[in-house]
């Protein structure tokens, strides 16, 4: 079991999860002054936010998946160790793979307006856990 004080050495879960919490939508404002973590439509790119002080805090007003000023998320402290968590104990405890035939190449990422923003289409995995 991966606990909270695990997860300050997870730098890339870290950057998968800021990459994941990207969408086109927070980067669409400064889309043609070129985003701050350089975001292009649907990609997913974690290393962007590798050795770089880009952080939750909304100090970079062109990366605020939480807002920023007064007005933004008091729930960052909960939710950002909650995903992180999760994410962790899930990829730790179970092995993940396409089904055949289908490569890292032919995920879509695209994205869809909702109540929240989610993904297009589905994603298909075949899920073990790990002995
Ligand atoms: C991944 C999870 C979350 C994301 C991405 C998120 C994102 C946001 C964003 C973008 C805002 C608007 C900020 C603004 O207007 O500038 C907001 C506001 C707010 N969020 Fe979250 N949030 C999350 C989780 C939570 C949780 C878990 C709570 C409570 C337990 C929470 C409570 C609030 C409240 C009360 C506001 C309104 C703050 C205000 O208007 O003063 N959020 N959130």
């Amino acid at each position: 079991m991966i606990a909270e004080e695990d997860l300050d050495r997870m730098h890339y879960l870290k950057a998968v999860i800021k990459d994941w919490d990207t969408s086109d939508y927070q980067c669409l404002g400064n889309w043609k002054r070129s985003c701050l973590v350089g975001k292009k439509s649907n990609e997913f790119r974690p290393e962007r936010f590798l050795n770089n002080s880009v952080n939750y805090q909304g100090l970079q007003f062109d990366w605020i998946p939480f807002g920023a000023g007064r007005r933004s998320c008091p729930g960052i402290q909960f939710s950002v160790p909650v995903m992180e968590l999760a994410l962790a104990n899930i990829v730790y405890k179970f092995d993940m793979v396409f089904p055949k035939g289908i490569e890292n190449e032919d995920l879509d990422m695209s994205e869809e307006f909702g109540i929240t923003i989610h993904r297009k289409s589905s994603l298909f995995v075949l899920v073990s856990p790990r002995c």
